[in-house]
């Protein structure tokens, strides 16, 4: 991506007085800067509203114009040399100009205004609006200043981390549960949700947490049962995608000796692993529709049958369930009955995806840099690691579509990768490629520590038994055909292994 260069300059004594010299040969810095470097997208002026204007003065400004698109604001200081005032007035221009972003490199011009308006850019520049600093002089013309001086990276998240913890632990104390704490956040919208956790967490009600994959479900789970009364009893997390669909019903509710082949003996289900204390069931939305039934009676009467027993016997657990499916277009759709959707959905908590959580990104990002350096122990290559401020921005630039533990991920692989104690913005760069869907052919992945072969191999199968299904609208025969499978019993036995049998499917 090309990013857009905008100029940013106070209009100071030098320029003026250049402007009523009118001598071409020894233009003031903004000038100069313009001459040397043509290509700004935008020129941002400031300009102090008390300041006298002359005659010729106002000429350059109206010549400057109309040669460059120049925004002019003009800003009411008390003082051109008060720091505080032009630390916040200049803070609301950036902001108002939408910075920090993406597409847009700014460009603080140090040599033109007072010295306290240049010791604002270099603070602004270093921290909260990261740019590029330049000064001009008559004798060197236009030059970077560069300096090793990283205040966001090194310092300010070390400190907001510091003050978040302390809010954090507070507000764990304060409500008696600090299994809230380890939910890093610092966002409105996730506030709100946990806030909600907090409440629901003390009702022996079921819960439905929504959200993308990666955002959090099961950690809410986790901090919803260990808040609630039943924090000393079992929490028994169940990936229903998981469960082979014949055998959701055993594996959830049980089965006597006998009760199909291959059960020779009894075995107590998830339920009874899970009694008096929280059933997790993420992706519940995979359920089979018998099952459904079941988990509905569960809820209903508090008892559950196992397979192949005549009668059903108490159980006290509390069931959370989640999925990053559109459950209610699930319930439309007829795939998932609708009255166990609201018998699920009593308390219902709405995670967001990262992208829409202001402010996360960067406490996640120190929250797991520290746990990693924290792990690392005594190997000396791998400990206190830190990021580069272009890797930085790289992250809170991502829309990180598998969300926190993408995020994760990422970071645990820049680590590992990085060479020196600072990790670049290529070695992030490179760290998320690696599983960027669709970048790498599947003869060419990297091969490190982690890589897995079965795992790889699963991927192609479950691709094109799912391409096959789908050209031959979920009719077997033709799509065993297809993927060259000698009959369609082979192929049923291949969704099952992958659980992608559906309701659809057609001999
Ligand atoms: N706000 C957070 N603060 C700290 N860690 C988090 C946060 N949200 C998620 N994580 C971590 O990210 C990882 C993924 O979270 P989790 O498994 O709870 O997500 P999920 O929504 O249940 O994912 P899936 O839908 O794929 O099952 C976990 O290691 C979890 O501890």
């Amino acid at each position: 991506m090309t990013q857009e260069s905008w100029l940013f300059a106070w209009i100071g004594a030098a320029d003026h007085q250049a402007a009523e010299a009118d001598d071409r040969e020894r233009p003031g810095p903004i000038a100069s800067a313009l001459l040397a470097h043509e290509r700004f997208g935008r020129v941002v002026l400031l300009t102090n509203y008390g300041f006298e204007r002359s005659k010729p003065y106002c000429d350059w400004l109206e010549a400057l114009t109309s040669y460059v698109d120049v925004d002019l604001y003009e800003i009411e200081l008390s003082s051109p040399i008060n720091y505080a005032e032009i630390y916040e007035k200049v803070s609301a221009e950036l902001k108002r100009a939408r910075l920090p972003r993406r597409e847009v490199l700014p460009t603080f011009h140090l040599s033109p205004g007072t010295p306290a308006m240049i010791a604002v850019w270099i603070l602004l520049a270093k921290t909260r609006f990261p740019a590029r600093l330049i000064q001009t002089s008559a004798q060197r013309g236009l030059e970077r200043v560069d300096f090793n001086f990283d205040l966001a990276s090194d310092f300010l998240p070390e400190y907001l981390k510091r003050s978040e913890d302390r809010i954090e632990r507070l507000a764990g104390e304060q409500l008696g549960v600090p299994e809230f704490a380890r939910i890093i956040h610092r966002s409105p919208a996730m506030r709100k949700q946990v806030d909600r956790a907090r409440r629901i967490a003390a009702f022996d009600l079921p819960v439905l947490v929504l959200g993308e994959t990666g955002t959090g479900k099961e950690l809410f789970a986790q901090a919803v049962h260990a808040a609630s009364k039943r924090a000393n009893r079992p929490f028994i997390p169940v990936n229903c995608g998981a469960i082979p669909r014949e055998l959701a019903n055993s594996e959830l509710f049980g089965h006597k000796r006998g009760a199909f082949t291959g059960a020779d003996r009894d075995r107590d289900g998830h339920f009874k692993a899970a009694e008096g204390g929280t059933l997790f069931l993420d992706e519940i939305g995979d359920l089979p529709s018998d099952t459904q039934v079941r988990l509905l009676r569960a809820l209903q009467e508090k008892e559950v049958t196992p397979v192949g027993a005549s009668k059903p016997m108490k159980v006290d657990v509390r069931i959370i369930a989640a999925t990053h499916r559109d459950l209610q277009a699930d319930v439309t759709a007829g795939r998932f009955r609708e009255d166990l959707f609201h018998r699920l959905a009593v308390g219902i908590i709405n995670l967001p995806a990262l992208r829409e959580r202001d402010g996360d990104v960067e406490l996640l990002i120190d929250h797991f840099l520290d746990q990693l350096n924290a792990g690392a122990g005594f190997e000396p290559e791998v400990q206190h690691k830190k990021l580069s401020l272009e890797a930085r921005n790289f992250l809170l630039a991502h829309p990180w579509p598998g969300n926190i533990r993408e995020l994760y991920h990422t970071l645990v692989r820049s680590v590992i990768w990085s060479d020196g104690d600072t990790i670049t913005g290529d070695e992030v760069r490179e760290a998320l490629l690696e599983v960027a869907p669709g970048s790498q052919g599947v003869l060419d992945r990297p091969l490190h520590k982690g890589f897995d072969l079965q795992a790889l191999l699963d991927e192609v199968s479950r691709h094109y038994l799912e391409r096959a299904m789908q050209q031959t609208n979920h009719r077997k025969k033709l799509a065993a055909e297809l993927l060259g499978f000698p009959h369609y019993q082979t192929l049923t036995n291949w969704l099952r292994r992958f659980g992608l049998e559906s309701a659809e499917e057609k001999e």
